[in-house]
């Protein structure tokens, strides 16, 4: 009998282009990702949060075609969110339950798992985290940076292949960034981190710069952000783009 290849885990993106109306948020992109961590820094309105969702599969592509794990992610809606999970920058966006268990429990539902199981995976996760107390909280109750938590976890407890994390720190406080940190770094899941902070991408393997939706950057952590940090401080305070 001969061996199988092993299914590809990695990302990838090919001549991608996408438009909101006229604007190119993103041009002709094209990216072979197989590392497991990974950075995409670049200024406001450069096309990070717009490459977070064509990976996660949550819009398509004008052109070209986005697959994860082999998977056509946005047509293929079934099998990617077995492969990708994401946690947007703004809590509001992704929470569509009344508690904190619900919100938890409603991706492992989506995984095919009964109501009981759904609901002690909801809980284990809780109280990985030290907050098994939140079980029957209202999530109006929490504050946005505990918010952003539940939505951490409620994409970690889906155990996801690739984890997309539009700027996962924003809003924490600096115990609970540290202990996210950790549970992160000790994740076998494939980290795609989209932040505007060059020290979150410590030991990481890779990061990506885009500028004006084009890659303006792509290659080990140091070299890259050295290049970037460079050309925003030649950017200079008279060219904020606000
Ligand atoms: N839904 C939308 N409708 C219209 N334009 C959009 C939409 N989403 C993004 N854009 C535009 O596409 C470009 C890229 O936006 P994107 O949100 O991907 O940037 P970003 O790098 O994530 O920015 P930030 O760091 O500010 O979050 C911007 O010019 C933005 O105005």
């Amino acid at each position: 009998m001969t061996a199988q290849a092993a299914p590809s885990t990695g990302i990838e993106i090919t001549g991608v282009t996408c438009r909101f109306g006229t604007r190119e948020a993103l041009r002709d992109v094209s990216l072979s990702l197989s590392e497991r961590r990974i950075g995409i820094i670049g200024r406001n309105g450069s096309g990070k949060t717009t490459l977070s969702r064509l990976i996660a599969g949550l819009i398509a592509p004008d052109e070209g075609d986005v697959q994860v794990a082999g998977v056509g992610v946005y047509k293929d809606r079934k099998a990617a969110i077995r492969n990708v999970g994401i946690l947007f920058q703004n809590p509001d966006h992704q929470i569509i339950f009344p508690t904190v268990e619900e919100e938890l429990a409603f991706g492992l539902r989506q995984l095919g798992q009964s109501k009981a199981e759904a609901r002690d995976g909801a809980r284990a996760m809780l109280a990985r985290f030290g907050r098994g107390e939140w079980h029957d909280r209202p999530v109006d109750s929490l504050s946005q940076g505990q918010r952003h938590l539940v939505c951490l976890m409620a994409v970690l407890a889906m155990e996801p292949r690739v984890i997309v994390l539009d700027e996962p720190f924003s809003g924490l406080d600096i115990p609970t960034t540290r202990a996210l940190r950790r549970h992160l770094d000790a994740l076998p899941a494939t980290l795609i981190h989209v932040t505007h902070d060059p020290a979150a991408l410590i030991g990481y393997d890779r990061a990506i710069w885009l500028d004006q939706g084009r890659v303006a950057g792509d290659g080990p952590v140091d070299t890259v952000l050295d290049r970037y940090l460079a050309a925003m401080q030649e950017a200079g305070d008279a060219d904020a783009d606000l």
